[in-house]
């Protein structure tokens, strides 16, 4: 089986009200836990990297991590470059074989976004490989921000409907109130659905990318910190909010922190009570299995992409 883009997964997952997991991989052990995950629940699979993933592994052991999973396990696997902020970066990992890129111009102007999307759309279409593109402002929003403010960082419909058609991009991720990290919301979480249902009015089979979607479940955070840990007052985004956008058009659910604190959180707790252990098979290997249980948990029971291949 080999690498593949996300156009059918994502037209699937589109008409079926479900979403792909797209995970972050940083290492062996990362890796590994998300392919079994998805193998045993039979689910299409999405692994990102990060240029700071590309940075710390560097990127050949990366690449050929994600095709010794991909032989192993004999899974439709994408292989996607998240959050790339430059027209060169994308072009590298296109030249590498990854079958998807992302261009995050989201930091610039509307119509340098445009150009700078366009530019990745040509190059990437012309090799087969799918690109994803980022309109709006991710940080989170606080409750007292404005309407005016929250109007700003938020994706406007309109101005997506007129991205997509303009950029001829495969994927587009929006702002509607996610926010990278564990430290999502300060009071409620709140995410603006209205928003999403009528960028996804506006932008029909359109699928659409969420990222900062990690749950931060209380458990894990709990965990780390029991174990000596210190990540006071951390919070995600509730799992039923994922369910919901995965009803609207969200195809793509970016997970990293989440995967984070589940493998720390056993690590933490090998280390806590085996202290005179010092055999890193003994703590990447629960490392690695508590990975397994957090993305296998998101498929069966948040993103519904279970048997689905
Ligand atoms: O969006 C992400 C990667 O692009 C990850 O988001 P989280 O920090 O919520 O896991
Ligand atoms: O979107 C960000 C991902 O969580 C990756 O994070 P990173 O840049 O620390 O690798
Ligand atoms: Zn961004
Ligand atoms: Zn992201």
């Amino acid at each position: 089986m080999p690498l593949v883009t996300s156009t059918k997964m994502f037209q699937d997952a589109y008409a079926g009200g479900y979403a792909i997991g797209a995970f972050n991989v940083n290492n062996m052990e990362i890796i590994q836990g998300i392919v079994d995950a998805a193998k045993e629940e039979k689910s299409p699979l999405i692994l990102q990297v990060s240029a700071g993933a590309r940075k710390y592994a560097s990127p050949i052991y990366l690449r050929k991590l994600v095709e010794a999973a991909v032989e192993d396990s004999g899974l439709n696997i994408v292989l996607h470059l998240d959050h790339g902020e430059d027209f060169e970066i994308c072009k590298m990992c296109i030249d590498d074989g990854f079958t998807s890129v992302m261009i995050d111009g989201s930091k610039h102007p509307f119509e340098e976004n445009i150009a700078l999307t366009k530019k990745v759309v040509e190059y990437a279409h012309a090799k087969g490989v799918v690109v994803e593109a980022e309109l709006g402002k991710l940080a989170g929003i606080e409750d007292d921000v404005n309407v005016s403010e929250k109007d700003a960082a938020f994706t406007d419909p309109d101005q997506a409907a007129e991205f997509v058609e303009r950029t001829g991009v495969d994927s587009l991720a929006i702002a509607i109130g996610t926010s990278h990290g564990a430290y999502k919301f300060k009071g409620e979480p709140r995410l603006d659905f209205q928003r999403l249902e009528t960028i996804t009015k506006l932008l029909p089979n359109t699928p659409l990318v969420l990222h900062g979607a990690s749950t931060v479940l209380p458990e894990f955070v709990e965990l780390c910190n029991k174990y000596g840990g210190n990540i006071p007052g951390a919070q995600g985004v509730p799992e039923d909010m994922i369910r919901q956008a995965a009803q609207l058009g969200v195809c793509k659910v970016n997970i990293d922190t989440d995967l984070r604190l589940a493998m720390t959180a056993a690590i933490r707790k090998v280390f806590m009570e085996s202290p005179s252990e010092f055999d890193p098979r003994k703590y990447l290997g629960p490392g690695r299995t508590a990975i397994k249980k957090m993305v296998q948990h998101k498929i069966r029971n948040v993103l519904g992409s279970s048997n689905r291949l």
